[in-house]
């Protein structure tokens, strides 16, 4: 393989993880756990991902609380601590490997099932994402606000909780000044190894479009930017890394791996009221149960978290009649799910070659070495498309033509340059976009069954709303404008490369060919939210402003379904900020 000479990574990959499960296997039985009374905590936090790490770390900082940690997972594999190896958890046991119900409009690539990635193991998604730091734009915590009636989740509010938890070493790091954090526990820094940044940067300038900061608040919104990355001396910076790993010696807090939580215990505390009280999970083929002697936290992320609600009898109540699931609180589970659709341009499917081998220099067992003597070069960087190299050079914000905020763009992209180990094979230029303001409504998570065990039933329901597609194919038109009439890219000798086949019955780049490429190449963008949505009541929520379980005590969901609609960008800072805000939110007793 490409990563290290002969050696089978993905065999060498499942071998750790079976031996990490079976030790801890060994373990939990030689020190007897579950054998006596349920164990009892003050807080059950389930789920140690983006989220649910944040809060175990903040919790048991003081000394005072004792937490249970469940994580369906086990420790992130070592292997994707390097960047470069990120692809290697597709299909492991790192990955709880969904897929969508059939879409009309969309994933054809996949027959219309989406794929729907979602990391297991502490660290949950932080542990293989693409690790691109993106607080995305401040009149999405200001939307956030507005809709619960609590300005505390306004922008004003929510950048100091930013800045809390960051330690800033990112591209703007001279220019920087308040708009970062310094010293926090989740490092932002750079790649080193960008081949032709320059020359984009180049032809960016040449076509108007600013170039800044964009995770500097609201004085820059509009453009592109050198990305900043949670990578750390060239290795992941996940919340695991972050926020548990450091932590790991603390007594009052307990972590139990491979802990799959199954449903929320609770009693009655009134004619029409309930308070949670525990979990029952599954752990190493025993049913347990914990008890909280002050709250249950769902950290269990966008898919699991409604899940977990709905196997506990909190849901719509016509679902759960359908599955013989008694209702004990009516409410909107599942329901808002939002999610960007995304896609590439690239190769035979609408990419660019250009005259010149910007990375010439790429080999494979030259990176590999340099990357083990200082963590740097194209190793420090992410592996896309097929097993090549392809570094995302720069992110940006751009309007379709429904949109004239700048402000609160509705396109998010990145801008590619595709490497290849051949000086015979061209290099290869692309864009990938993703729309971050659909005006689709959004889809469902139901469950499939009353058994825990079964996956449930993902709908995003991509591009309902045909506007959506118009959005997409506005920003591929700027696009390919910025490619193929640029002075700067003409010098390169740039040229459009062969048109996708599937698309062939249009004429090639008009725009019903790039509608067509957009049904056809679109699929979920790995940043779903908001299916069990903070709001101002329970018809269009399921949890209120301070993240509490409407009709449930003692239960809260802090994670990224409680954010209420989806932010314009990549969504793992945002979900670390609803963990953060979460932690400060229970500490001051709210
Ligand atoms: C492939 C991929 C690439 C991405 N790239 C980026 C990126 O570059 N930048 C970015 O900002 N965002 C990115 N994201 C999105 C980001 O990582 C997520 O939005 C974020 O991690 C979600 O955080 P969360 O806390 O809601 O859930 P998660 O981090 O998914 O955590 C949920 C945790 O709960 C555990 N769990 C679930 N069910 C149970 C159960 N029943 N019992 C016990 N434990 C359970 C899971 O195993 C997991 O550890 C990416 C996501 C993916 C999948």
């Amino acid at each position: 393989t490409l990563f290290l000479g002969d050696v089978d990574i993905p065999q060498q990959f499942s071998i750790f993880d079976k031996t990490q499960r079976l030790s801890d296997e060994v373990l939990s039985k030689a020190m007897g756990e579950g054998e006596g009374p349920p164990e009892s905590f003050d807080y059950i936090i389930v789920g140690g991902g983006s989220a649910g790490a944040i809060l175990a770390n903040r919790l048991t900082a003081s000394g005072e609380n004792r937490v249970l940690l469940l994580e369906a997972g086990g420790d992130p594999n070592p292997i994707l601590d390097v960047p470069f190896a990120q692809r290697f958890y597709w299909d492991s046991e790192m990955d709880w490997n969904y897929t969508t119900v059939k879409q009309n409009r969309s994933c054809h690539l996949f027959g219309g099932n989406c794929i729907w990635p979602r990391g297991k193991a502490l660290g949950g998604s932080s542990s293989v994402n693409g690790l691109v730091y993106n607080r995305c734009k401040p009149k999405d915590y200001d939307s956030w606000a507005n809709f619960t009636g609590d300005q505390s989740w306004s922008w004003a509010n929510v950048k100091d909780t930013f800045n809390r938890i960051e330690d800033y070493h990112g591209f703007h790091e001279e220019t920087a000044g308040a708009n970062h954090g310094y010293g926090g526990e989740m490092y932002v820094g750079k790649i080193d190894y960008l081949p032709g940044v320059e020359v984009v940067e180049e032809v960016l300038r040449e076509k108007n479009i600013p170039i800044g900061d964009l995770n500097g608040g609201d004085e820059f919104t509009y453009g592109f930017s050198k990305i900043d990355y949670n990578i750390k001396d060239g290795m992941r910076c996940g919340t695991y890394q972050a926020f548990l790993e450091p932590i790991l010696n603390r007594t009052n807090l307990v972590i139990y791996r491979y802990a799959y939580a199954i449903r929320v215990e609770t009693v009655a505390s009134g004619e029409d009221s309930h308070r949670a009280i525990g979990i029952t999970y599954e752990r190493h083929g025993a049913i347990r149960t914990a008890l909280a002697q002050k709250e249950v936290i769902l950290s269990a992320g966008v898919v699991e978290s409604p899940k977990l609600l709905m196997l506990s009898g909190i849901g719509p109540k016509e679902h759960l009649d359908e599955l013989n699931i008694t209702t004990i609180v009516d409410l909107p589970v599942g329901k808002y799910l939002q999610e960007h659709p995304g896609m590439d341009v690239i190769g035979d499917k609408g990419g660019f070659t250009l005259n010149t081998t910007f990375g010439s220099n790429f080999n494979t067992s030259d990176a590999l070495l340099q990357f083990l003597e200082n963590g740097t070069g194209p190793m420090n960087g992410f592996l896309y498309d097929s097993g090549e190299y392809a570094p995302q050079l720069v992110n940006g914000y751009l309007n379709s033509k429904l949109n004239d905020d700048e402000a609160w763009p509705d396109v998010y992209m990145y801008i590619h340059e595709k490497l290849t180990t051949s000086p015979e094979v061209r290099e290869e230029m692309y864009f990938s976009l993703e729309l971050v303001r659909p005006d689709s409504p959004g889809g469902t998570i139901k469950l499939a069954s009353s058994d825990p065990k079964d996956k449930p039933i993902i709908d995003p329901n991509f591009f309902e709303d045909l506007n959506d597609i118009e959005r997409m194919v506005d920003v591929i038109e700027i696009m390919m404008d910025v490619f193929m009439n640029s002075t700067t890219f003409k010098k390169y000798g740039i040229q459009q490369m062969d048109s996708y086949e599937p698309c062939n019955g249009e004429e090639f780049l008009s725009r019903d060919y790039f509608r067509c490429l957009v049904q056809q190449r679109s699929f979920p963008y790995f940043h779903p939210t908001s299916t069990s949505r903070m709001g101002p009541n329970s018809t269009v929520a399921v949890v209120d402003s301070k993240l509490k379980v409407f009709g449930v005590e003692n239960l809260r969901v802090i994670d990224a379904s409680s954010i209420p609609f989806v932010p314009s960008g990549n969504t793992n800072l945002p979900s670390m900020l609803v963990g953060a805000r979460g932690a400060e939110i229970i500490l001051a007793g709210e």
